[in-house]
């Protein structure tokens, strides 16, 4: 089957029959907002009345990029092998909130700059040539077209893998915001100045520097107007990756639920090849990260939560993960007025 072959779910009978059982619980009507939203999204997704949410799988796609040797971060580039090891061994934010929520954590290095052992936990999927990570984009394209593909086809085969209902997405690379800006500047036409951000936490002066930097980037890639041609002038091998597991998961009927600014460009980049990928996905949080509320708000969607996180990891995704399995547990569970003999409305 085509990648990026995604139908819309649009099913108002079920959408009807969903509403119907949110508005018999016992609650005044609409009493629980967005959470009766939440629950009617994941079944509509699902195809189900009674949806289930088992074995939630959190993927953290982890790689190198080329520019992070212009200055674009406020951390060296050897971060991103030391966090992914920091992940594996329990210690890193995702690691421990994976750990609380029983969610089955994945770290995959689609092109990190180092040679890792073989541990459980740890899918390795770089792609040839690109072993250490991208090309630098601001003198070309950071991969080929084929590269970029085969990231592609890696994600997918991640994602299909992968057992469950519901896929949290994650990531690590050290410039990967820079990655992400360049993505949203270039599929939305918005103003650099409107997607570029302080990543780690660049100061005044580091921050003008990001900005020129990318500028340069986008000069250099002016002829990619396509969404794959700009993945892959401009995106990362972690995000192309991640792209590749977010269409593999809609295609499943998966509840996608994404992290923050890099996460949501890889999903942008999936509906823009396949609009339909938006109706699976639940965005778990506005980030700190100052383009990345406009790029939700650009895309139509509201997020869970907006708790002035900057992380990434797939941290946001983990926190707002109980909400999801409270929106499911509260269809499947409640009773119904005239189940629990409640009275209605007068
Ligand atoms: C210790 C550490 C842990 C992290 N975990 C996630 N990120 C986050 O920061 C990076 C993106 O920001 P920039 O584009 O400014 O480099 C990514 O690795 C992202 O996952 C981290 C960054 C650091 C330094
Ligand atoms: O929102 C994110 O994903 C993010 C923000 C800052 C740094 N790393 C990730």
């Amino acid at each position: 089957m085509n990648l990026f072959d995604i139908p819309s779910l649009h099913d108002a009978d079920l959408q009807a029959q969903v509403q119907h059982k949110l508005d018999r619980k016992t609650k005044p009507l609409g009493a629980l907002g967005r959470i009766e939203q939440l629950a009617l999204r994941i079944a509509c997704i699902q195809g189900r009345l009674t949806p289930s949410l088992e074995a939630p799988q959190l993927l953290v796609c982890a790689a190198d990029h080329g520019l992070s040797r212009q200055g674009v971060s406020a951390y060296p580039r050897e971060v991103s092998w030391q966090m992914v090891l920091n992940m594996l061994a329990g210690g890193a934010a995702v690691s421990v909130l994976a750990r609380q929520q029983g969610l089955t954590l994945t770290v995959a290095d689609c092109g990190v700059a180092h040679v890792f052992e073989p541990q459980p936990g740890l899918a390795i999927c770089k792609v040839a040539g690109l072993e250490e990570g991208t090309r630098d984009a601001t003198q070309g394209p950071a991969m080929t077209a084929s590269e970029c593909a085969q990231a592609l086809e890696n994600g997918a085969a991640l994602a299909r893998r992968l057992p469950g209902k519901a896929l949290l997405l994650g990531e690590m690379g050290i410039g990967n915001t820079s990655a992400a800006t360049l993505l949203m500047q270039r599929l939305t036409g918005m103003p650099l100045v409107d997607c570029v951000g302080r990543g780690t936490g660049l100061d005044d002066a580091s921050l003008a520097r990001k900005t020129a930097v990318l500028q340069q980037a986008l000069a250099a890639n002016s002829q990619a107007r396509e969404p794959q041609h700009i993945l892959a002038a401009l995106g990362g091998l972690e995000i192309a990756t991640l792209t590749g597991a977010v269409l593999a998961a809609a295609q499943q009927r998966r509840v996608i639920l994404v992290d923050g600014f890099i996460t949501t460009a890889a999903v942008a980049v999936a509906a823009a090849l396949a609009p339909a990928v938006l109706e699976r996905c639940v965005f778990a949080h506005a980030s700190a990260e100052s383009g990345h509320a406009r790029w939700l708000q650009r895309l139509g969607v509201q997020p869970l939560l907006d708790l002035g996180l900057r992380l990434g990891e797939g941290s946001g995704a983990a926190l707002a993960w109980p909400l999801l399995v409270s929106a499911v547990n509260l269809l499947n569970e409640m009773a119904s007025f005239d189940s629990a003999g409640v009275s209605e409305s007068c």
